[in-house]
């Protein structure tokens, strides 16, 4: 495979530390840039946890991304920054490869409109681990049999978002098979706000957060004397790398936009 040039947002992250990692031992990957929120003007060894890699930091991608050679932007943000750096990414005929979750369903959809319009690739992933993936396939699988479903994630108390990006695109996958339905019954009520979480079409997400966790999630199903559950959990965000690494590759094969990892997985 031809190298490929690699520009990382957010690389003082815990996600965007796993990714520099991965670009650094990857033989065809090759990082040209980093993307920070302070301190442009130093390279990536200067930041603390990094390794010893010369690729310089910016904090203005429109800038960089007109100083230094990249094919793929990886972006590990926020929801707010990580959509503004998506189009500039396009502005520039860049592919972007975006982990950051809390994008709504019209950031998704007019992101996807200008990858269309401009003829380039991009992959949005809420959950790069292929064993997350798998666990919102076999749900959406189970969801046709069993149409009572919660869903139940939980992550460390660092999360700024919630429900999670895996959490609501699994909603999403299981209401494409599921018969529309509200769960529980008419007389029932919430004696404290929240108590019966979040509502999906009639589904509900409940977010747990503590010190300790990384991310997990069980999306459990009811039905007559029987119960079944779904689960996974990533003990450390190496767990997400292969992911990273088969979108990166994939993003240079395609010209619209992806959402979601089990699109591209064989
Ligand atoms: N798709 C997936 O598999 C996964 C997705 N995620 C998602 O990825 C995102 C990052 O998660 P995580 O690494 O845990 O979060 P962190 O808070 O650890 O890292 C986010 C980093 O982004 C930086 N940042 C914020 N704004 C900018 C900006 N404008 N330019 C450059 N850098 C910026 C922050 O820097 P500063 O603090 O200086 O502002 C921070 O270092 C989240 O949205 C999370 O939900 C997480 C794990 C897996
Ligand atoms: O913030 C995290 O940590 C994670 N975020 C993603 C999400 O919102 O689903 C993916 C994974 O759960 C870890």
């Amino acid at each position: 495979m031809n190298e490929v040039k690699i520009v990382i947002a957010g690389p003082r992250g815990n996600m965007g530390k796993e990714a520099v990692k991965l670009v650094d031992r990857t033989e065809h990957f090759s990082l040209t840039a980093v993307l920070d929120s302070k301190s442009s003007g130093q390279t990536v060894k200067d930041i603390d946890g990094l390794p010893s890699m010369d690729a310089p930091v910016y904090t203005d991608l429109d800038l960089c991304l007109s100083e230094v050679e990249c094919d793929v932007l990886i972006d590990l943000t926020t929801p707010e920054y990580g959509k503004k750096h998506m189009e500039i990414a396009f502005s520039h005929g860049v592919r972007p490869v975006v982990g950051t979750t809390g994008f709504s369903n019209e950031d998704v959809q007019e992101l996807s409109k200008t990858a269309e319009q401009k003829g380039i690739g991009a992959i949005i992933a809420p959950n790069f681990a292929i064993g997350a993936v798998l666990m919102m396939k076999f749900a959406a699988m189970a969801a046709k049999y069993f149409p009572d479903v919660e869903i139940m994630e939980q992550h460390h108390d660092r999360k700024l978002d919630a429900p999670s990006g895996t959490a609501v695109k699994t909603a999403k996958m299981i209401s494409e098979v599921r018969e529309a339905k509200v769960q529980g019954h008419e007389d029932e009520r919430e004696d404290m706000d929240g108590a019966r979480g979040a509502d999906y079409e009639g589904m509900r997400i409940h977010s747990i957060r503590l010190p300790g966790l990384v991310a997990h999630q069980e999306v459990l199903f009811g039905g007559e004397g029987q119960t079944l559950k779904i689960r996974h959990d990533s003990m450390n965000r190496g767990s997400f790398m292969p992911g990273v690494q088969l979108a990166v590759e994939t993003v240079l094969k395609i010209d619209q936009l992806v959402y979601g990892l089990e699109n591209i997985m064989e």
